[in-house]
């Protein structure tokens, strides 16, 4: 296809050259455990009785310090919306590689399309996927015909944006917190969103879709179509995320592990390439504005404080020198 990028070209040439490139599950400890589920937590008890209210509340913050993933259903964002977004989604990853690749695709700042990972420096972190990444606010430079998609996406921020904002208020406040922090420092004008594509790909236990990651976010509100293969690490197993298509899934991200002091959990994830079946998934990543403050709630902190622009220059630092983000650990105390 013409939308396809090269994969196969680039990838046979560099798997050929690695011949014996092991596979991605070849370590004890990266077994797929399937008996385990995340949490599915139901958000219309916040709007009933009192203690049911409560009960939710305790069960958000539980899967936050347990698992740092849980699932969301009556969540608030329509099924309506979710498909909007999936088609539109659809469409712009049809568009030629050629065009796609080119400096400004969409009117949006270059580096916004990526496919695979360019900042490689081994066979283990190539990637088969592509990606469409986009700051909230350089929505509105995008171009009139593609004004379906912009306007979708916004439809979707407008309403995602105050399920996450819900959701950090509970998480805050669950820890005893008095937080303006977050209306002080966040806004939908300072997230982010991420469009990913799973083309299908020829040998699935050699490369993966997504690397292992943690995610900069304070929260990240994820809604994957239903072919699945978006797997997180739990006591060293890789434990799946079933698809539900009316759940939204939520995770936990660096911000709130280094705020919550280690209490919740920026759990690593990862997505094995799609065998048979194209992948798709959109993520949308509650972030602070870049010079915000990030420290922890608690004494004696485990982290040094930093702005969120110094988390992300270190992040691209690490990306160039090493293909890949360390992430949290370079900021222990
Ligand atoms: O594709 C997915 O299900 C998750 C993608 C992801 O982790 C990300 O975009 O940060
Ligand atoms: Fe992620």
């Amino acid at each position: 296809m013409d939308y396809d990028p090269p994969f196969l070209e680039t990838y046979n040439t560099l798997l050929q050259g690695a011949n014996n490139i092991s596979d991605i599950n070849d370590h004890k400890s990266s077994m797929v455990q399937k008996c385990d589920e995340i949490p599915l937590i139901d958000l219309k008890r916040l709007k009933l009785s009192h203690l049911e209210r409560e009960e939710c509340m305790k069960e958000i913050s539980e899967a936050a310090r347990k698992w740092g993933f849980f699932q969301v259903v009556n969540h608030g964002v329509s099924q309506e919306v979710l498909e909007r977004m999936h088609f539109q989604q659809k469409e712009v990853f049809r568009t030629s590689f050629v065009i796609k690749s080119q400096e400004n695709f969409l009117n949006l700042p270059s580096r916004s399309y990526r496919w695979g990972n360019s900042f490689a420096t081994n066979p283990k972190q190539f990637m088969w996927s592509e990606a469409l990444h986009m700051f909230v606010p350089d929505l509105a430079k995008m171009i009139h015909h593609h004004k379906s998609l912009r306007s979708t996406i916004e439809d979707f921020v407008t309403v995602v944006t105050p399920l996450a904002e819900k959701l950090v208020e509970i998480l805050a406040q669950e820890l005893n917190i008095k937080f303006n922090y977050f209306q002080k420092n966040c806004s939908s004008n300072t997230c982010y969103l991420r469009l990913n594509r799973y083309p299908l790909c020829p040998f699935p236990s050699k490369v993966i879709g997504f690397l292992p990651h943690a995610d900069s976010s304070f929260l990240t509100i994820v809604h994957q179509d239903h072919i699945g293969g978006l797997q997180l690490m739990k006591h060293g197993n890789w434990i799946p995320v079933k698809p539900n298509s009316q759940a939204l899934i939520v995770n936990i991200g660096d911000l709130f592990q280094a705020l919550s002091n280690g209490v919740y959990k920026s759990v690593e994830h990862r997505v094995i390439a799609a065998e048979k079946v194209e992948r798709f998934s959109m993520a949308y990543f509650y972030s602070p504005s870049i010079d915000a403050v990030i420290e922890s709630y608690a004494t004696p902190p485990l982290y040094k404080k930093f702005t969120f622009g110094e988390y992300k220059d270190q992040i691209m630092k690490d990306v160039k020198e090493g293909g890949d983000k360390v992430g949290l650990s370079r900021f222990l105390l």
